[in-house]
């Protein structure tokens, strides 16, 4: 449905886009993740025929978004990072001017701008001007512009962004109606918003793609889960010395735990085994009260931490953020387009 191959996009000497290359199916939401300045924007403006590219193809449903626009243009519809609203014009005005704009047919024009507002839940602000609104109305008369004309692709970019806890849920809950009608790609630099939101991510750094796959699955990519323990003993180095000797077994901290005479474990497995029984065992055989384990959590936050520090410029800020929301690395140069 939308082949991107082998996309470049250098800004003077400054690449932002590194050989990109990746295939979006029909009927899915995907997500593009990773920190500012990753390339999202700009991968985005590509595909859908805003800037174009120094090198390398975007082809949307057979027809390349250079060479046809037109045609390709037809199926996307594009949610910008800051819409081009007309804040003077009220939803209705602007939504009829934006279905003018994407030749619409003038007998249906109507009923279509209805239907969207429908759809966005702003049909109870139509008539009120656009800058009196709040930043979610906007944002979704917004997304009211990108559904018109029923495109079967939309690209959001960063769709939830400066948005309060409310409005975002009720964005993402609008997104995840439309994936019933239209193939989504959204960008965002929130991992849970990624994993909630989408069916296939894909994590963007330094420009280049650096994996793809369900969240599950990149989830499970992630080698050795350490498993957490809390054991009943008030002798440290025993409980080191115990969970040492159990095979498997890679390197084991201990600490004392909140409690008295109770003592935390890590255990970081070898070669990805699943220690879990080996753990139970060792603990019964020893007549060592075993009070909690489980696997320490594994999200899509550890992994794209792990996937983007490994690649990491070095001295770039904000590469080994821990924060759900990665650091901003800057402010964009803006010397050319
Ligand atoms: N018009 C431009 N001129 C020069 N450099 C630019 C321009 N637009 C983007 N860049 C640079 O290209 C890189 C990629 O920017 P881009 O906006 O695509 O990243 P992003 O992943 O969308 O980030 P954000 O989450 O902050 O929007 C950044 O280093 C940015 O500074």
């Amino acid at each position: 449905m939308i082949e991107v191959r082998d996309l470049v996009k250098r800004y003077g000497d400054h690449l932002a886009v590194d050989h990109l290359s990746f295939r979006v199916e029909k009927g899915q939401i995907y997500g593009f993740l990773g920190p500012n300045g990753a390339g999202k924007t700009t991968t985005m403006n590509i595909m859908t025929g805003y800037i174009g590219p120094t090198e390398g193809e975007v082809i949307i449903n057979g027809h390349n978004i250079l060479d046809e626009p037109e045609e390709a243009k037809r199926s996307i519809g594009y949610l910008p990072e800051l819409p081009p609203l007309y804040t003077d014009m009220t939803p209705r005005e602007y939504l009829n001017f934006a279905a003018e704009l994407k030749s619409l047919d003038p007998g249906e024009l109507e009923e279509s701008v209805q239907k969207v507002m429908k759809l966005t839940k702003i049909d109870d602000v139509q008539d009120r001007l656009i800058k009196n609104l709040s930043k979610g109305y906007r944002q979704r008369v917004g997304l009211a512009q990108a559904i018109l004309g029923m495109p079967e692709i939309l690209i959001l970019d960063e769709p939830t962004v400066g948005l309060d806890p409310k409005q975002i849920l009720e964005i993402r809950e609008l997104i995840r109606s439309l994936s019933k009608e239209h193939t989504i790609i959204l960008s965002s630099h929130i991992l849970s918003e990624v994993s909630e939101v989408c069916d296939r991510v894909l994590i963007i750094h330094h420009g280049r793609l650096i994996a793809t796959g369900s969240p599950g699955e990149l989830e499970r990519q992630l080698k050795g889960t350490t498993i957490e323990l809390t054991v009943k003993s008030d002798d440290i180095a025993a409980v080191q010395k115990l969970f040492e000797s159990v095979e498997g077994a890679g390197r084991v901290t201990c600490t004392p735990a909140g409690a008295e005479n109770e003592i935390s474990v890590a255990v970081d497995p070898k070669d990805n085994l699943d220690l879990r029984e080996a753990l139970f065992r060792a603990c019964a055989k020893a007549d060592c009260p075993l009070l909690m384990m489980r696997p320490s959590g594994v999200s899509l936050e550890s992994i794209f931490l792990e996937l983007t520090s490994d690649r990491a410029a070095p001295g770039e800020p904000g590469e080994n953020s821990t924060e759900a929301e990665v650091e901003d690395d800057g402010t964009k140069d803006g010397d050319d387009e």
